[in-house]
């Protein structure tokens, strides 16, 4: 099932529908893969809960969310000046930022649509609010091009027959419709390489089991599904030949934050000597962070493992430490894979040096 959307991506993660006073469609992801549903977003109440809730998940989707979830906000409450209107953009700003801590996507997606409207200060509130819609577009549009770029910069890392293996999901539902350790695979497989991709479940919310083999299988590469627990005898066994798994902030050392588990598999991956690659584009990357111990990483409900998906599977009451991100150190990671190529050693210097004096 390919949806276009106006970025031109094979899976429409989201949509905007209109103009300035139109609104954002977006799959819930909550529901794949046994549903596939989207829902119509009309106001920045309903992106702001979409995105603490996953029904949008994935750094750069959620970045791609909040710029939409601004211009929705500025449907309402931004009265007929401008000193209302950048109130309001101010409003919906911090409301939004509130949402999910880690991927620095969604708070460098607000500060952008923040920065173009205090340097357009003489724009009319109808003006401002068109520039800004444009804008929100464009982020959609560029991490298109990034997730393609990224693909083309990762499948030169894999060889004819590869198994690789990925955590949680990376691929075009976590961005705006590309992938970014997907995007790797998507092109390789292009490229008539014949990889076979190991997907773990990734628990507790499973997005590998249901959003990365559905994304594959969608375009019939290989996949298997392997529980979390299965990740390090898969490499015992020799069915992998490089991991790649996506990020959620970089932190100028180039440690990288992602969903938890990834930490031990890139320990994993460095005990059998198989390369770890992180996937991500430059909007992912925190240079104001001098290395991964401070990244934010954000604990969530008790209830995603004791009650999984509905079903009790632990006793009422017990003592539950639900961390949504690890922070994998760079000596662990073999290379990060950008739009603007590998970055390799991973070292401070040799972020700076790939992603310019200008990332993102
Ligand atoms: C391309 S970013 C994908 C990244 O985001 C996921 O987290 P979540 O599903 O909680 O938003 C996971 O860390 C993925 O690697």
């Amino acid at each position: 099932m390919n949806l276009e959307n106006q970025a031109g991506a094979d899976v429409a993660t989201m949509r905007w529908v209109g103009g300035t006073d139109g609104y954002l469609k977006m799959i819930d992801q909550t529901l794949l893969p046994t549903e596939f549903r989207e829902i119509e977003c009309r106001d920045v109440e309903t992106v702001w809960e979409a995105i603490k809730k996953l029904r949008v998940r994935g750094a750069p989707a959620i970045g791609i969310a909040a710029a939409y979830g601004v211009v929705l906000a500025l449907q309402t409450g931004a009265g007929t000046e401008r000193p209302d209107f950048d109130q309001r953009l101010i409003e919906a700003a911090t409301y939004l930022s509130e949402s999910r801590p880690t991927a620095v996507n969604l708070f460098w997606a607000l500060e952008r649509m923040q920065k173009l409207a205090e340097s357009s200060p003489d724009l009319s509130n109808p003006e401002m609010h068109k520039l800004l819609l444009e804008e929100a577009q464009l982020i959609e549009v560029e991490d298109l091009k990034m997730c393609h770029q990224i693909g083309e910069v990762g499948a030169e890392l894999l060889s004819k027959g590869d198994g690789v293996l990925t955590h949680c999901n990376a691929g075009g539902l976590a961005t705006s419709g590309g992938g970014t350790a997907l995007a790797v695979f998507f092109e390789a497989a292009r490229q008539g390489k014949q990889i076979h991709v190991y997907a773990d479940e990734t628990r507790p919310l499973l997005q590998g089991a249901r959003l990365t083999t559905w994304e594959l299988m969608q375009r019939g590469i290989p996949v298997t599904l392997i529980s979390d627990s299965m990740a390090g005898w898969v490499m015992k066994e020799q069915k992998i030949q490089a991991v790649v798994t996506g990020a959620d902030r970089i932190a100028a050392n180039g440690d990288a934050a992602n969903k938890i588990g990834t930490y031990s598999v890139a320990l994993l991956a460095s005990l059998h000597d198989i390369p770890f690659y992180i996937a991500a584009p430059s909007s992912t990357f925190d240079l104001s962070l001098e290395s991964g111990e401070e990244i934010p990483i954000e604990e969530r409900l008790p209830e995603e493992i004791t009650n999984g998906f509905g079903k009790q599977t632990a006793p009422d009451g017990v003592d539950v430490y639900n961390p949504a991100f690890d922070v994998t150190p760079a000596k662990y990671i073999q290379g990060i894979i950008t739009e603007r190529g590998l970055i390799e050693p991973v070292t401070k210097e040799e972020v700076l040096r790939v992603l310019g004096s200008d990332p993102a």
